[in-house]
């Protein structure tokens, strides 16, 4: 099957020690699902999964979700801040062969219009394989801003690496790919 020819699978990973623990109910994940459903033109599935904060819970969900559950897209949400258990960068890189900065530089930056404290998040994205990873804060409320900022490269991006081909609904995201 070429890669245009199937829906793409976009892995949804919620970050959170209280989450995963039934401390709260996890509203992130879904506030992610919705986003997507709003963005989104193309077939797409939804490999959702919840852990703990720390490098290794990360690394290792992120692994599965490209390597075995064959996700192109993968979005994080939670774990990104300064608290000494937020390490959700850190277990991204680990699970990254290359880092993509730019799209960390974005989010926080249209992060600010909404918050001031958006520069506490050192939200980051990379490669593994043939997919994109990408973090996200663990409010809620940030969830929409930063796939906004960023899902107008996102298309192009996951052409480039080989990926799913997706369409966005130019009403909300146009995305940009150079002719
Ligand atoms: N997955 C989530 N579902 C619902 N609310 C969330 C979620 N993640 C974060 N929040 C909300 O955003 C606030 C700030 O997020 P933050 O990631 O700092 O949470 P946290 O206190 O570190 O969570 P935890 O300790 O459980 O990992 C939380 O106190 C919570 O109100
Ligand atoms: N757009 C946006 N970005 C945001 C926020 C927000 O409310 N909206 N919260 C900030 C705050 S208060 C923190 S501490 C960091 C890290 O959040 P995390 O640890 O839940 O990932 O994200 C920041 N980025």
């Amino acid at each position: 099957m070429t890669p245009s020819a199937r829906p793409a699978r976009i892995g949804i990973l919620t970050v959170s020690d209280r989450a995963s623990s039934g401390g709260y109910a996890d509203a992130s994940g879904p506030a992610m699902h919705a986003v997507l459903a709003e963005i989104l033109a193309s077939p797409w599935e939804a490999v959702a999964r919840t852990v703990p904060d720390g490098v290794e819970s990360v690394r290792d969900a992120l692994i599965r979700l490209v390597d075995d559950a064959h996700c192109d897209l993968v979005l994080t949400t939670g774990g990104t801040g300064p608290a000494p258990r937020d390490l959700t960068p850190e277990g991204t890189e680990a699970a990254c062969d290359r880092m993509m900065p730019g799209f960390g530089e974005l989010m926080r930056r249209r992060g600010l219009d909404q918050v001031p404290t958006a520069i506490l998040s050192r939200q980051t994205a990379g490669l593994r394989g043939k997919a994109l990873i990408v973090n996200c804060p663990g409010r809620p409320s940030s969830i929409r801003v930063s796939l906004l900022a960023v899902f107008p490269a996102i298309p192009y991006c996951l052409d480039l690496i080989g990926a799913a081909r997706i369409e966005t609904d130019p009403a909300v995201v146009q995305a940009f790919r150079p002719t």
